[in-house]
């Protein structure tokens, strides 16, 4: 577990959101060794992306297609490149048997269009029947309704369920590109040849021989979907040298363009995750590790109120009520139909507030959810940090529109920015990043988007509403960075709450293939409620994944004893240090370096857990902090370790606790231990002067009071404490901190064997319960793999 450690502490390259997607091609030692678990049981995103194809022939052969399919099972999702979800019938008419028979799968899913007509209307002129006959049913979100009159639209649009905008449905796509197939006249041939030719899986030119203009939209867009059949449109008729048709007909549905090259754009960031620690070419697909958490809109803090041991823990954290729940791409939605501007969401470090959007992004990219939003844009807030760095340093400024430019440069075209039609939505994930002041008091209004600003000005105006006020916004972060956002400008809160106990063994399930590996992880983890309890935690449960898989792998005898807490949180501790280091001080992720500063503050705040375990407390404020000299900013949005939880009044003093109860009493034992290892004080000895000084420094000293404290404690509150100091002493897990917390060539500790013979002897004679507990320490401390 050591090297497993070692890779998780040192490797590992943050990859920006925005950049693009390419996969690694050659295979390092470190991905041949994680390649050992995630290789051999998960498909692995393919590498074409990074592969020799130019560009061209990948547009040309594999052009993303985007499909609606709202209800395609979910894992894995099955979608067939070639299911269109668009289906078109045209009974009466000659061209629709051709539909009909095509054999080609028709979801009842996808959007659908009827177009029966009667006999005697056929002669009609068809631009009209397609107005007037033209039905599309699309079961998420409910039918986008052609609009009755241009004034009520841009109203209707910012209510909820929301409708298309009429430039950017099916029928106004399917009449464009008619019109533009008619322009080509005699050459219209040609484009069927082009057609079959560039796609010869999905076409050929038996079946086109016969079909018009109206035949051939018609199974372009079924056959590709609506989105991409107008990109292949436009593409073929550019490849024909005809520039003036293909601009006519990008200028016409400038929007779904628009909004195709987005698509494509996201899907091909966003369908793969780089979890937990973000390792080089170690990336999955989101669908196969993606379970929906629980997103309440009266969260109480988030943090899991169970504990193993303690049955009536202090300041117990409140759960937040089942009704209260609702699914992620819902947050945008108010049951009275009332609009939602802003919302923000919360919840503790590792909750998975990134995942949220990064599905989100993809639920909207892929056409399976918010059909409404004509526009998302992510704005990482990490990538935010980096603009405000550059712009500070070079004293520049920046307008909203170049923002907007520069990080997404298909709304270079946009001139309908701003208008009340143009329904968007900005995401903006991590606050907890961005290090500027957002001034909201003082900052002027400015609405104008071209006027350029200081960053934390611009997005003072943009969340306040005087930038596209109509553009909707997702703000998250972790609780304590979000009161950076004064109330008023907040429209709805969520709490993400994590997984429920059926949610960890679905992860657990769907994160392994092979589900004899999943079902002996899932047994494993249940044997420590301890950690079963912490892996409410979405991280936790990729830690849980990754670390007793590579535990089954290598050892025969793995898994017979429950597993050891003591090293599950040291990896904890560890990693959230490490991307401390990296998301907040700036340190290359593959070049992470533990500093004196870092020391002293894991001691410092182990010295505050501890005063809170020996009060049992388990919630601290902003005086608690003062006293130690901490910030709240280190420790509770950065650390990784701690959380705010919500006031009940904007009066109220603010209060904050460990993630868990249990990381408190970590982090307690930690600092005793820490204390002894690097200075030889025992921190629980509270004799003092000569006696003190006279004292032996030796290893079963300290435990002995740690061990006295447990006994006579009435709450309880050292059972997990002592387990842990235990643990810290067993050589693999000190082996853990060297080279972080503890030097490299520190000497071994000594006096293990006493400390043992302390722990046995005081098993004699206690109870049956704490009898249970000294001999779990005895465990902790043992030297075995885990
Ligand atoms: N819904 C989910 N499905 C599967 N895995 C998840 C999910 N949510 C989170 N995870 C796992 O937890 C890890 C952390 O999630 P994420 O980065 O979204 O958390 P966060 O709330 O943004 O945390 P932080 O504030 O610490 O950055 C992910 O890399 C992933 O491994």
């Amino acid at each position: 577990m050591h090297q497993f450690l070692g890779r998780l502490v040192k490797v590992g390259s943050a990859r920006s959101v925005v950049e693009d997607v390419s996969w690694p091609v050659g295979s390092t030692e470190m991905d041949s060794e994680v390649e050992g678990i995630l290789g051999q049981n998960q498909e692995r995103p393919p590498s074409s992306y990074g592969s020799m194809r130019s560009d061209e022939e990948e547009e040309e052969e594999e052009d993303i297609i985007i499909t609606r399919a709202p209800n395609l099972p979910d894992k894995p999702e099955q979608r067939s490149v070639h299911s269109t979800g668009i289906q078109l019938q045209r009974g009466a008419y000659t061209e629709t048997v051709f539909t009909e028979n095509t054999g080609l799968p028709h979801p009842t899913d996808g959007a659908f269009i009827a177009l029966s007509r009667p006999k005697e209307e056929e002669e009609e002129d068809e631009e009209e029947e397609l107005d007037e006959n033209v039905r599309i049913n699309s079961p998420v979100p409910p039918p986008p309704i052609e609009p009755e009159d241009e004034s009520n639209e841009a109203m209707d649009d910012q209510q909820q369920p929301g409708r298309l905008h009429s430039v950017l449905d099916l029928p106004f796509i399917f009449k464009a590109m008619q019109n533009a197939l008619t322009g080509l006249g005699q050459e219209f041939y040609l484009f069927k040849s082009y057609l079959c030719g560039r796609h010869k899986s999905i076409f050929n030119m038996a079946d086109l021989a016969e079909s018009d203009t109206l035949d051939v939209v018609d199974k372009m867009l079924e056959r590709f979907g609506k989105l991409n059949g107008l990109h292949v449109a436009i593409r073929l008729l550019e490849s024909m040298k005809k520039p003036q048709l293909a601009e006519e007909l990008k200028t016409k549905c400038k929007r779904a363009v628009i909004q195709y090259e987005l698509k494509c754009c996201l899907i091909r960031r966003h369908n793969c995750i780089y979890e937990g620690v973000p390792r080089p070419g170690q990336q999955l697909y989101l669908k196969y590790v993606y379970v929906q958490p629980q997103i309440s809109t009266q969260g109480n803090g988030g943090v899991c109120p169970r504990h193993s041991i303690r049955h009536s823990p202090p300041d117990p954290p409140v759960e937040a009520p089942r009704d209260s729940m609702v699914h992620g791409n819902d947050i945008f939605r108010s049951a009275d139909g009332n609009p939602i501007r802003r919302v923000l969401t919360t919840g503790v470090p590792g909750i998975g507030n990134s995942v949220a959007v990064q599905k989100f992004l993809l639920d909207w990219a892929e056409e399976r959810a918010n059909l409404d939003l004509q526009f998302v844009f992510p704005f990482p807030f990490r990538e935010l940090q980096s603009l405000r760095e550059r712009t500070v340093k070079e004293n520049t400024a920046i307008s909203m529109l170049e923002m907007l430019h520069s990080y997404h440069s298909e709304t270079r075209t946009m001139d309908f920015l701003g208008e009340a039609d143009c329904k968007m939505l900005f995401i903006m994930d991590g606050i907890d990043i961005y290090k500027g002041n957002l001034d909201f008091k003082n900052t002027p209004v400015v609405s104008d988007v071209k006027t350029p600003l200081p960053l934390d000005s611009l997005l003072v105006n943009l969340i306040r509403g005087s930038l596209l006020p109509n553009t909707l916004l997702w703000l998250t972060g972790r609780r304590a960075a979000t009161t950076l956002i004064p109330p008023e400008y907040i429209d709805r809160v969520y709490e993400i709450q994590g997984y429920s106990d059926e949610q960890k063994d679905e992860y657990l399930t769907i994160r392994h293939s092979d589900k004899s590996m999943a079902e002996k992880i899932i047994q494993h983890t249940k044997k420590s409620p301890t950690i079963y309890d912490l892996c409410h935690i979405p991280f936790c449960c990729w830690m849980v994944a990754v670390m007793y898989e590579r535990g089954f792998r290598g050892d025969d005898d793995y898994g017979k004893e429950p597993p050891k807490i003591t090293s599950f949180f040291i990896h904890y501790m560890i990693i959230q240090n490490n991307r401390k280091l990296e998301k907040y001080h700036g340190q290359n992720a593959n070049t992470l370096k533990w500093t004196d500063m870092d020391e002293k503050f894991m001691r410092t705040l182990g010295s505050l857990a501890l005063k809170l375990l020996e009060k049992n407390c388990a919630n601290f404020y902003e005086d608690d902090l003062r006293e130690f000299d901490l910030s709240v900013r280190e420790v509770v949005s950065w650390s990784g370790l701690c959380t705010e939880l919500p006031q009940s009044n904007p009066e109220d003093r603010r209060v904050f606790c460990f993630t868990h109860l249990s990381i408190l009493e970590f982090i307690a034992a930690h600092y005793v231990w820490l204390t002894f290892r690097l200075d030889g004080r025992n921190v629980l000895d509270q004799s003092h002067g000569i006696t003190k000084l006279f004292k032996e420094r030796a290893l079963v000293d300290m435990y002995r009071k740690a061990v006295d404290r447990y006994l006579s404690a009435p709450v309880g509150q050292y059972d997990l404490f002592l387990r842990f100091l235990c643990g810290f002493s067993m050589k693999r897990n000190d082996g853990l901190l060297r080279g972080l917390l503890v030097p490299h060539n520190a000497l071994p500790l000594e006096g293990l064997d006493e400390v043992i013979k302390l722990l046995t002897k005081k098993m004699e004679g206690v109870g049956q319960e704490k009898a249970a507990n000294l001999k779990e320490c005895l465990r902790e401390l043992e030297n075995s793999d885990d």
